[in-house]
């Protein structure tokens, strides 16, 4: 029998704000930042098979199938597990890659809570996070679904509620390696710690932005001209900018009017992960009849 491919979500996410409080002694950075999915997604399916095998059935340009967090996700996931089961898997990319967006990290959560479901391993989030971890930082957050501030290196999850704007997400014609900008000696790390949760994120920024602008004229150039039409603000350690509306509509005319070649969406920022709806959806194929 042929096993069915079932269709899962990885959507993008957006740092709303960006605060670097420390350095921990292995080198990488205590963060504090508000993460917030967007409905904008690449899109995966999975078929479960009785080989074995993880077999990643569409390529991904310039990212080997060994180096493809969706092939290490389920490698993970069926070595702690011993699951004798494999997967064949596609995915139908459009997140851009490198943009600060989390593409990779949930491409690698999806595969993790897909696998849990459809191996039937029954772990519990806690656990696909931990793995998770190992693989990216931005995998915990996708793996729970709920927007929050992430503290530590963004394991450690507070769900909190952002207004749902719409973003116009535009992508500079650059390619910025996270490791560089945490590595850079001009970076910040000395933001004080929030007092609390309740806080306003125009009071916040992205820490990473102004090395970035001073690195980066592309990025300069394109910040420059969004911010006369809303606010606007880099995600992760960039390349992309996201700028916020109230409607969608406002977003997409903006959108129309951007400088020839950059590359851009239009998407709402969501407080629920589209992947776990999903996988509610799919559980009930393997609810006991
Ligand atoms: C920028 C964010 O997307 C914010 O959500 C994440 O912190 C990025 O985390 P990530 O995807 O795990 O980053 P990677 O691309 O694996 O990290 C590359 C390198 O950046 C540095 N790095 C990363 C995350 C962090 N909190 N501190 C660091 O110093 C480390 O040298 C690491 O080897
Ligand atoms: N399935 C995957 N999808 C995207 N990138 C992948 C994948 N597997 C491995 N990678 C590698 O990870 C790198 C970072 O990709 P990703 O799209 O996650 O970056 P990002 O959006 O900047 O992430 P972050 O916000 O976590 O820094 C890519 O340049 C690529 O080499």
């Amino acid at each position: 029998m042929t096993e069915p491919f079932y269709i899962f979500p990885a959507p993008a996410k957006l740092n709303l704000f960006l605060h670097i409080v420390g350095r921990r002694d292995d080198g990488y950075h205590e963060l504090e930042t508000l993460f917030q999915f967007l409905d904008y997604n690449d899109q995966i399916e999975i078929a479960i098979n009785q080989s074995g095998e993880i077999n990643l059935l569409t390529p991904i340009a310039g990212v080997e199938a060994k180096d493809n967090l969706i092939v290490k996700a389920a490698l993970l996931l069926k070595k702690h597990t011993n699951c004798s089961q494999g997967a064949n898997i596609k995915i139908d990319k459009i997140l851009p890659m490198g943009g600060g967006l989390g593409g990779g990290s949930s491409n690698a959560a999806t595969v993790l809570l897909a696998l849990n479901l459809l191996w039937q391993l029954n772990l519990p989030l806690s656990t696909l996070a931990q793995l998770g971890l190992s693989l990216g930082a931005d995998v915990p957050i996708f793996i729970h679904g709920y927007a929050a501030i992430a503290r530590g290196v963004g394991e450690k999850l507070s769900a909190i509620n952002p207004k749902e704007y719409w973003y116009l997400i535009t992508k500079p014609n650059v390619h910025i390696s996270t490791a560089a900008i945490f590595n850079d000696p001009q970076l910040p790390r000395d933001t004080v710690k929030l007092s609390s949760n309740d806080i306003e994120v125009e009071s916040c920024r992205n820490d990473c932005q102004t090395l970035v602008i001073n690195r980066y004229p592309e990025v300069a150039k394109l910040l420059t001209w969004l911010v006369e039409y809303a606010p606007s603000r880099m995600t992760g350690t960039g390349a992309c900018i996201f700028s916020r509306f109230t409607t969608q509509k406002e977003a997409v005319l903006v959108q129309s009017k951007l400088p020839q070649g950059i590359e851009s969406f239009v998407a709402q920022g969501v407080n629920q992960s589209t992947l776990h709806a999903q996988l509610a959806k799919v559980a009930l194929n393997f609810a006991p009849k």
